[in-house]
């Protein structure tokens, strides 16, 4: 009897399970997190991104520089490869219904397209509406080809060009999308202390606002932490139990802190404080 009425139950369960899964893939990273808007929640989901963010730059590392697809004379359209790829790619992902969440910024945000599906809009529930207009992008592109891929990259050109994009684009976006988090950890932190954030929003103090949401053993912390998770996720495992040769890495475990230190960390910080610079208007 109970297994009959449990048999019966059981696609119904199987379909509510499809639905929790594929509404919280919707969700943004804050609701992800068991529903709660926290500082410490918003800083797991700030952790889970150093997974990808370190994984992107492993895939990358497996080809060299390859100079060619970054030549904006190369196509003869006026565009180099990988700015071609990112712009294609970025207006198919907008029909789809991305780039709708405040950590999901563009990289070539004029004429994308609308998207074809109908979008949910639960982050404007969240943030502050004007947080969709605040973007460090146009910094990522530039220090990401000009001085990161030269760090982690050989010199060389093995022709695969096409692959080499796409994975650029992969750490491109993972990139921004965890600076551009920094919306979220900006509106709790403004929410668990207004009476002190307010003043230096009415003043327009951006020293004041970059000191008050500045913690210094955290950011040593995110450095310690993606040095070593590059140096596990990125290590060279063999089976010899008598290899003793030094472990060798696919990426320098010390260029993915340098990028924290130099650029992550302190975009995300520019991204707190333009969201809260909005935050009374
Ligand atoms: O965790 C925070 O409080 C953040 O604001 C994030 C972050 C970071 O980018 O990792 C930025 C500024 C703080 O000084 C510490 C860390």
């Amino acid at each position: 009897m109970l297994e009959t009425k449990l048999k019966a139950f059981l696609p119904l369960l199987i379909q509510h399970l499809f639905l929790y899964h594929y509404l919280s893939s919707l969700l943004p990273i804050s609701m992800a997190c068991n529903n709660k808007f926290t500082l410490d929640s918003v800083r797991d989901a700030l952790i889970r991104e150093e997974d990808s963010i370190v994984f992107s730059l492993i895939e990358r590392a497996r080809f060299p520089y390859n100079a060619p697809a970054y030549d904006p004379l190369f196509l003869g359209n006026g565009f180099s490869i990988a700015e071609f790829y990112v712009r294609g790619t970025e207006s198919l992902q907008a029909k789809i219904g991305r780039y709708q969440k405040p950590e999901d910024v563009p990289f070539f945000p004029k004429d994308l397209p609308s998207p074809l599906p109908p979008t949910k809009d639960s982050q404007k529930v969240l943030l502050h509406p004007a947080s969709a207009s605040v973007t460090v992008n146009e910094a990522i592109w530039k220090f990401y080809f000009t001085e990161l891929l030269p760090l982690f990259t050989t010199k060389g050109n093995d022709g695969n060009y096409a692959s080499t994009v796409a994975s650029d684009f992969v750490c491109l976006q993972a990139i921004s999308r965890r600076i551009h988090s920094g919306k979220y950890v900006a509106e709790v932190k403004f929410t668990d202390a207004p009476q002190d954030y307010s003043p230096a929003i009415s003043s327009n103090d951006r020293d004041k606002l970059m000191d008050l949401l500045t913690f210094v053993a955290v950011e040593e912390a995110v450095k310690k932490r993606v040095e070593k998770k590059a140096r596990l996720f990125s290590q060279n495992v063999t089976l010899d139990e008598n290899d003793s040769g030094k472990t060798q890495y696919k990426i320098n475990p010390l260029v993915v802190s340098h990028l924290y230190d130099k650029w992550v960390m302190p975009l995300t910080k520019v991204v707190e404080v333009e969201y809260l610079l909005l935050r009374l208007s």
